[in-house]
């Protein structure tokens, strides 16, 4: 199976902060707030993933994905299978442009496109063999494009590929589509997949991270991380048991993740509810995954409030298993602004709380926000799009969060955008814009700069 790059996570100057936006025109007037008010060499960038990005499904020699049959149906692999050269070549040229034009890329290597071929051969990441293919794959591509790439990240999201993937998830189903509900997934098991796949995903970055620092690091000079994604979780009211769950809820979306992490373990209330569904670590693989970043990549996208439930219905899950009822408002109260995707509200609250929540409990990691942004319904003019004085005042917010977590002690060193270009935003396919640059989908993909950010339109 030819290897392919999973995705490319780049970083773009954003200037929606280096124009310090005093406008009364639309009346964005926010003062003296620009990337001046940011640490000196404070990164700012914008996203973008290989499937969502890229198309070319039968080009360039590139494999199948889980992500291609999914979609066709619904809508490449092993290194001993070949190296697809022409994939090489591709990427290349991407990093050499961006390079040549100032702009250093972060590359993430897993953003959720698992070759076709190993789902076929062994259920992907069901199986521990995934976790060798993942290390081949990531060594070759430290060979190939070490010598200009310092930033990589093993993996996009651990959780949302475990819990979409596997368990029907929050955003709805994500790729290979299996759960338990038989109306909607033809295979799967809730109880016990989304564990063994989020296991596999752990060893697999930890195998990753231990090989670049080990055999690439001390001579490329570079810096490996991971993205973790969670919603900021708030007390649905101030009861010891709503308080409870909201901590649960934290360990059993973010926590499951960080807290192999950094300690090597999952979270102790994981342990305890979901128990011999949780697969276990060994000594030496805690003693690989404890420590295995040089930085905590940050996914952030809005808040839920979080209920004790005392039972649930329906099927065991790893959803159901934290026994928490997420919500977004109280009594008809948003937790914040609502943005074009129902799900997300816009709440910079949280990213702040956030913020200092990993630097307390996790002992002040190095952070890169590797995504925030959010999502406007594809339904207006082109003109209405590139005014986007909506997506300018979320930036505003969060960039004010980011800033106030840092002047209270975060070590947040970048911002990076989701997404540079509104893009095919998997299960709501194009009907969800996240860009800070409009694409015409109806007029051969033409480009626009945002009116507020950039005042013009390109190519
Ligand atoms: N979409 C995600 C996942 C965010 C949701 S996962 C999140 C974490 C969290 O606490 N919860 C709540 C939750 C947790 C557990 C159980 C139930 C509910 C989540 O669901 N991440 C990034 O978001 C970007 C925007 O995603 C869109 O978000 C709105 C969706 O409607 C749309 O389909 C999706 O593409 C994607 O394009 C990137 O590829 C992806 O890396």
């Amino acid at each position: 199976m030819a290897a392919t790059m999973s995705s490319i996570l780049t970083t773009f100057m954003l200037l929606l902060v280096s124009s310090s936006l005093v406008r009364t025109g639309h009346g964005l007037s926010y003062g003296h707030f620009n990337r001046s008010v940011f640490p000196t060499g404070f990164l700012f960038g914008a996203a973008s993933s290989a499937y969502q990005y890229e198309g070319a499904a039968f080009e360039g020699g590139r494999g199948q994905s889980i992500w291609d049959t999914y979609t066709h149906k619904y809508a490449d692999g092993k290194l001993s299978g070949g190296v697809n050269k022409e994939g090489i070549a591709f990427y290349n040229n991407v990093f050499n442009e961006l390079l040549a034009n100032g702009i250093t890329p972060f590359v993430t290597l897993f953003h959720w496109d698992l070759p076709q071929a190993l789902d076929d051969e062994y259920a992907g990441f069901l199986s521990p063999r995934v976790v060798d293919d993942f290390k081949d794959f990531a060594e070759l591509c430290f060979e190939e494009f070490g010598d200009r790439i310092k930033h990589w990240i093993t993996m996009n999201e651990p959780f949302t590929f475990s819990n979409g993937g596997y368990d029907g998830g929050f955003i709805g189903n994500l790729a290979p589509g299996r759960c338990s509900s038989r109306g909607i997934c033809a295979q799967g098991n809730s109880a016990t997949e989304p564990y063994i796949v989020a296991h596999h995903l752990l060893l697999g970055h930890a195998t990753v991270a231990q090989l670049y620092k080990e055999k690439y690091q001390p001579i490329q000079k570079g810096e490996i991380g991971i993205a973790l994604v969670t919603h900021w979780i708030v007390p649905y009211s101030s009861s010891k048991l709503d308080i409870q769950a909201a901590q649960r809820a934290l360990d059993f979306i973010y926590g499951w993740f960080i807290d192999p992490l950094v300690h090597g373990e999952y979270p102790g209330i994981m342990q305890s509810l979901v128990g011999n569904r949780l697969p276990k670590f060994t000594k030496e693989q805690s003693a690989m995954l404890k420590g295995s970043f040089d930085f905590l990549g940050l996914n952030y996208y809005t808040g839920n409030y979080a209920a004790h439930i005392l039972s649930y219905s329906g099927n065991i899950s790893s959803t159901t298993d934290k026994r928490v009822r997420l919500s977004t408002e109280i009594n008809g109260v948003h937790i914040g602004k609502p943005t074009g995707v129902s799900i997300f509200f816009d709440y910079p609250r949280g990213l702040h709380d956030l913020l200092v929540y990993t630097k307390e409990r996790y002992n002040n990691p190095t952070i890169y926000i590797t995504e925030n942004g959010m999502g406007d319904v594809n339904n207006g003019t082109t003109k209405h799009a590139i005014e986007d004085i909506q997506r300018v005042n979320f930036y505003n917010g969060h960039l004010r969060a980011v800033q106030k977590a840092i002047e209270q002690g975060v070590r947040v060193k970048g911002f990076i955008a989701w997404s540079f270009l509104d893009t095919f935003e998997w299960g709501s396919g194009y009907t969800q814009r996240f860009g800070i640059c409009y694409v015409d989908f109806k007029n051969k993909l033409k480009e626009f700069l945002k009116n507020q950010l950039f005042g013009s339109r390109i190519s």
